[in-house]
């Protein structure tokens, strides 16, 4: 990736990776890769789902896009700022302005009360959220009346619904979900995903890792990891095709035989 400047408008895309390679090895000792050469932009008010196997690599995907691991080789941009040479200071900056992450295991802190988690960011010096705007993010994910209930007293349902709150709750630039839907009943998990909608068409970033077609369908484009590879992708829109690339997957030569479908996305379907 060529260094950008402000005026760049390749700068102005949300999120971009540049032949990014992962693997869990230590200094001393390379691990087995787990991501290779994996290449991404995704544009402001675009919508991405990552699908594939167990074990494909797409929570350490999302994890390399939010600079929670360091890549190994490749380059990772937000908001044209490169993240893979930036101190652990910076990079909880970029962060807090730029990200809300939906963790597979919510992270929601314990000691603190539904409210308190949605406001986190906030709490810990990043972009202000008022109290009345948490109230209205966990009010939108069907938890009115929860403010000051703790995780613990809650099913893994809600405490994933107050997850996302807090994801959407600062209404961040670019948010980035772990299986974001993944304790959620087919209802609920529709609204979260009418939410979802409702961000990227007030020109919010969404990168996100689901297993179930029906909620990749609700994505402008379907990108799909095996073996820390993008062996395809397809626009969203349609459950049963995108179900069928899933089960295909093996049959689909390799990421350089696609162009990533984003600019017929908004003509999908939802
Ligand atoms: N902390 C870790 N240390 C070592 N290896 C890891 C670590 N985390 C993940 N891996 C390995 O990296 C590979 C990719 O894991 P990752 O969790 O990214 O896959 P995934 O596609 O998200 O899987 P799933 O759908 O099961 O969540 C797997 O082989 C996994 O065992």
């Amino acid at each position: 990736m060529q260094h950008r400047t402000a005026k760049d408008p390749y700068a102005q895309i949300p999120l971009i990776l540049d032949k990014v390679c992962y693997d869990y090895g230590t200094r001393q000792k390379q691990g087995t890769r787990v991501l290779d050469e994996i290449s991404l932009e995704c544009p402001a008010g675009t919508w991405t789902a990552i699908m594939g196997p167990s074990g494909a690599g797409k929570s350490t995907l999302l994890y390399c896009a939010a600079g929670l691991l360091q890549v190994r080789q490749g380059r990772v941009a937000i908001a044209g700022e490169d993240l893979t040479r930036m101190k652990e200071r910076e990079l909880t900056r970029l962060r807090r302005d730029h990200i809300g992450f939906v963790f597979q295991d919510y992270n929601l802190v314990n000691a603190f009360t539904c409210l308190q988690n949605t406001m986190l960011s906030s709490l810990f010096g990043g972009r202000k959220i008022s109290t009345q705007a948490a109230l209205s993010a966990l009010s939108n994910v069907g938890l009115e009346g929860y403010a000051n209930t703790y995780p613990a007293d809650m099913s893994g349902g809600q405490q994933q619904r107050v997850a996302i709150a807090r994801s959407l709750a600062a209404s961040p630039e670019i948010i980035m979900a772990d299986e974001p839907t993944g304790a959620l009943d087919t209802h609920s998990s529709r609204e979260v995903m009418d939410l979802f909608d409702l961000a990227v068409r007030s020109g919010q970033t969404i990168l996100m890792v689901t297993h179930d077609p029906n909620v990749a369908a609700r994505a402008h484009r379907v990108v799909f990891l095996q073996d820390g590879r993008i062996q395809a992708a397809c626009p969203g829109g349609n459950p049963q095709t995108i179900a069928q690339q899933l089960a295909s997957m093996d049959a689909v030569p390799d990421q350089e035989a696609f162009s990533p479908p984003l600019a017929a996305a908004s003509d999908q379907p939802r």
